[in-house]
């Protein structure tokens, strides 16, 4: 997850390959409940991780459910007809499909609960479920506010009698969740009778009821219904465990990936986007978002699990057709059309999408804001959103995008990347994706591709302990770029070369150089790994840097290195320290800063950095060695230590670390052309 002020995205060009989405999390909640109230054991595969499901799986633990996780599997060994673990006092969050049908399953369970959540939750209207279990003859007391959670269940002396001869009453034109939680635990009461269920009120949010009765019927119980407003229960249905289930991937987040396939042409010999994880037959509302991308060009097939989306030959579907359409079925996926809209040819209307204006944002007005800084020519009203794409590629603008702590405001934007301009997108606060997606740029870089050239490159070279790792990897981590050590290359090359024996002198340049060729290399988790040795401290000792100095003086050495560095240049952008950065490696790279300072400042540094690390060390030692390491690297024949002709000179001497880390981004962000950004 990238938790930066904001992700720079640059002109990105083509895309292509395989993306697995996380689950969605209508899905997950309920099949966990379902499984809590089956019998036998229910493993369920693709579980989204989230902080919703973990509450319900806390919840359920305890209940007394048995709960096995590894990984995105989980292994529920469900109730099946015993009671409850009681009495007992669970902890909601915010997750309200959990606390409504727990609500509801604890109370015909039968046994003492409390259920709560943060202060938010207990903001959450629940009275009209409440309302109904209680016409039921449930007993369950508000311990806060009438009509809101905190709430006891006071069924201690097990289940009274239930009222189900006549038909039980709740209003669908809040939340259909209330309904979700009638269907989901009315299963545990049907005996030898039907029980019937009368929504009061127009239906709101039937897809989702959709995804309830699917799923109930994965879990062997049957639901009739009658035009949406009256559902039957049959008697004598029985919760059983389907065994395996797996949960789809989220339909809606899926539609950012439809999106790319249909904007972008394929690269790497691969073709298209496939997403693994929802198909064709999904059991969400958003899938039809598929149809609206069809009929702007995207070339979309699919089945049981999976989609494979091509952009329309020229012509036909590219560039994508303008479309005129009502989103009222998929609200939440329609936002990805009006950034599709950018690549059509005309204007599009999203239409009925009143309710964007109650959702994480004003959607409407947010949507309209962004799309105008890009370019875009835009009209909203009350519930609709009127898009017209930039008249020629030169009225496109680079864009700081606002993300309004709403997720899809940051995702549906970043396809915006892909402009014919060229030109880099800015999305601020990316972090806010964590609601649904917390991977998502993640998942999007490694389909997305774009010239090398591209992707920008930040240099800081120069002489030892100037504090050019320190600056670098605080540059990176501030940008959510890459880093790139070359140092510890040529430290690990000379820690390789004295394990196979060859001492570091010029009659072994060829070999050590064709171990550098072939150095088995990886980076992890912040320590670096020789083939299965953690070489991570063995490579920073002063005698390693000294090594490393001498190696890097044999000029194939070097040269066997280059391939292995440039594959550090890959999207979102990179840093990287050194003495030949901006030189020799990276010499088209848009800024380049030669960092330095003193000898006595820089032997003082390495002094205290050794000290604090349990070493014993000179001052006057280091800086010999420091100085005759500087000599070494400015004389050497290749790449020798200088300052690249258009690098900036910082001297640090006299600096914090946080100042040279700021004077670094504030070279960076004076290059960018982002206009109106909040955050630079
Ligand atoms: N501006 C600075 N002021 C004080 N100490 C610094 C500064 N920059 C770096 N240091 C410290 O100096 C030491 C050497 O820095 P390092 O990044 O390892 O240098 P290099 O990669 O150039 O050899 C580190 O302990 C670091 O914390
Ligand atoms: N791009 C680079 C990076 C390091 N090196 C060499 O590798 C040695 C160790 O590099 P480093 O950056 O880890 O060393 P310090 O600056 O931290 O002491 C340096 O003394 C250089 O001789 C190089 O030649 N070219």
């Amino acid at each position: 997850m990238y938790s930066t002020a904001f992700i720079d995205l640059p002109p990105l060009q083509a895309a292509a390959g395989e993306v697995h989405l996380p689950g969605s999390k209508s899905i997950s909640n309920r099949v966990l409940l379902l499984a809590a109230l089956s019998n036998g054991t229910t493993t369920v595969h693709d579980l989204l991780a989230s902080d919703d499901t973990r509450v319900m799986l806390d919840g359920l633990r305890q209940i007394g459910c048995t709960v096995d996780e590894a990984g995105s599997t989980v292994h529920i060994t469900g109730l099946g007809g015993r009671a409850p673990q009681s009495p007992a006092k669970l902890f909601m969050g915010n997750a309200g499909t959990a606390m409504r049908p727990l609500t509801a399953a604890l109370a015909l369970l039968g046994g003492e609960f409390e259920l709560s959540g943060v202060p938010r939750m207990h903001e959450r209207p629940i009275g009209d479920l409440v309302d109904a279990l209680r016409q039921l003859g449930c007993q369950i007391d508000y311990l806060g506010n009438d009509g809101y959670p905190p709430l006891r269940i006071a069924h201690a002396n097990g289940v009274p009698a239930l009222a189900l001869a006549e038909p039980i009453r709740v209003r669908g034109d809040v939340s259909s969740q209330f309904l979700t939680a009638l269907l989901m635990a009315l299963p545990l009461a049907a005996g030898t009778q039907n029980i019937v269920i009368d929504v009061v009120g127009e239906l709101i949010s039937k897809p989702y009821i959709a995804i309830t009765l699917q799923l109930l019927a994965r879990f062997g119980i049957v639901v009739e219904h009658q035009n949406w407003q009256r559902f039957t229960i049959a008697a004598g249905s029985r919760y059983q465990s389907p065994g395996t289930i797996h949960v789809e991937a989220d339909a809606s987040s899926a539609s950012y990936f439809i999106a790319l396939g249909a904007i972008t042409s394929s690269a790497g010999g691969q073709s298209g986007i496939k997403i693994q994880g929802v198909g064709l037959d999904s059991i969400q509302g958003d899938i039809r978002f598929v149809d609206a991308a069809r009929a702007m060009g995207a070339v979309v097939t699919g089945g049981p699990n999976w989609l494979h989306i091509q952009r329309g030959e020229p012509g036909q579907g590219w560039p994508l057709k303008a479309i005129d359409l009502d989103c009222n079925h998929i609200p939440d996926a329609a936002m990805t059309l009006a950034v599709m809209a950018l690549y059509a040819e005309g204007t599009t209307t999203l239409r009925n999408i009143a309710s964007w204006r109650v959702k994480e944002t004003d959607r409407i007005a947010a949507m309209a804001n962004e799309l105008r800084k890009l370019g875009a020519t835009v009209e909203e009203g009350a519930d609709f959103i009127r898009v017209t794409p930039p008249a020629q590629v030169q009225d496109w603008k680079a864009a700081s995008i606002h993300t309004y702590d709403d997720h899809r405001v940051a995702m549906c934007f970043s396809l915006a990347a892909f402009n014919p301009a060229g030109l880099p997108v800015r999305i601020e606060d990316p972090k806010c994706v964590a609601k649904t997606f917390p991977d998502y740029f993640e998942a999007l870089f490694s389909v997305a591709s774009t010239a090398t050239g591209h992707i920008p490159v930040i240099c800081i070279d120069g002489p030892t302990a100037s504090g050019k790792g320190t600056v670098a990897a605080a540059v990176a981590q501030r940008l959510g770029y890459r880093f790139l050590d070359s140092g510890a290359m040529y430290r690990i090359t000379a820690l390789a070369a004295l394990r196979a024996g060859l001492a570091i002198t010029p009659e072994h340049e060829a070999r050590i150089a064709a171990l550098a060729q072939t150095l088995p290399v990886r980076f992890e988790g912040g320590r670096v790994w020789l083939g299965s040795d953690d070489v991570t401290e063995a490579i920073r000792t002063e005698e390693a840097g000294m090594n490393a100095s001498r190696v890097s003086a044999l000029p194939a050495v070097r040269g066997a290195l280059v391939d292995l560095q440039h594959s550090f240049q890959r999207l979102p952008g990179l840093v990287a320290d050194g003495r030949d950065m901006g030189t020799v490696i990276f010499p088209d790279a848009p800024l380049k800063v030669y960092l330095t300072a003193s000898a006595a400042c820089r032997a003082e540094r390495r002094y205290k950095q050794l000290i604090s690390k349990g070493f014993s060390a000179s001052i006057a030692d280091l800086r010999a060695d420091l100085e005759a390491r500087d000599a070494r690297d400015s004389t050497r024949s290749v790449a020798p230590l200088k300052p690249a002709q258009d690098a900036l000179v910082l001297d640090n001497s006299d600096l914090t670390i946080e100042q040279a880390v700021e004077k670094v981004l504030a070279w960076w962000q004076e290059r960018q052309p982002f206009a109106g950004s909040a955050q630079g």
